[in-house]
């Protein structure tokens, strides 16, 4: 069904179609999705939590349309230190010890910027406990390739969720969209979400 005219437009600046099934999950149907290719690269001394609204911030900014658009970043962090988003095994398996047996953030944060170039933006702070992993464990993970392309090398959303003993927070952030978030943005910019 097409958006009646007066229904305000949303264009969602985002590859990852997770993102897209948590935006649907708030009622949103987005009119576009165009991905925003920025530099994903942290600055020298960046706080996680900084590097994750910047990161929203510029992937709003960089879409072109004079609709809404929105954007989001998700950051794993252990302490102060960002982790990678995992692109190969190794920097995988390197994570998942880091993580092990211990409490992390994941930070994710969103922007939505309106027509008329104003930026709102919001940060969702989750902590998560995996418990202490065994290398049977780190292996099978790994062998299920769910890690790839994941910040911090795991995706709570599958397998690792058995693997993670106690969280508090946002599950739909540690996924890459928090929701409660994410629906007073768009209610703010004036979305009618009921
Ligand atoms: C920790 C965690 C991360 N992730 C994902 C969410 C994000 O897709 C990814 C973090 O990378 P992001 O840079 O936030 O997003 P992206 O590159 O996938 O997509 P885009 O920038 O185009 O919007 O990690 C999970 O899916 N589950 C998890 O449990």
């Amino acid at each position: 069904m097409s958006a009646p005219p007066s229904a305000k437009r949303l264009v969602l600046a985002s590859a990852s179609p997770r993102r897209r099934e948590l935006l649907a999950r708030l009622g949103v149907e987005p009119a576009a999705v165009t991905p925003a290719h920025i530099d994903e690269t942290p600055l020298k001394g960046e706080l996680p939590r900084d590097y994750a609204i910047r990161m929203a911030r510029e992937k709003a900014e960089a879409a072109e349309s004079e609709d809404h658009v929105l954007a989001g970043d998700t950051v794993v962090a252990a302490g102060r230190r960002i982790l990678p988003k995992a692109e190969d095994e190794a920097t995988a398996r390197k994570c998942l010890e880091l993580l092990s047996g211990r409490r992390h953030r994941v930070l994710s944060a969103i922007a939505l910027r309106a027509p008329d170039g104003k930026l709102r933006e919001k940060l969702s702070e989750t902590t998560v406990r995996f418990k202490r992993l065994s290398v049977e464990e780190i292996d099978a993970y790994i062998a299920s390739g769910e890690w790839h392309g994941k910040a911090g090398g795991y995706a709570i959303q599958g397998a690792a969720e058995g693997l993670i003993a106690w969280i508090e927070g946002s599950h739909s952030g540690v996924v890459g969209l928090p929701l409660f978030e994410t629906r007073a943005l768009l209610k703010a910019a004036g979305f009618d979400l009921g």
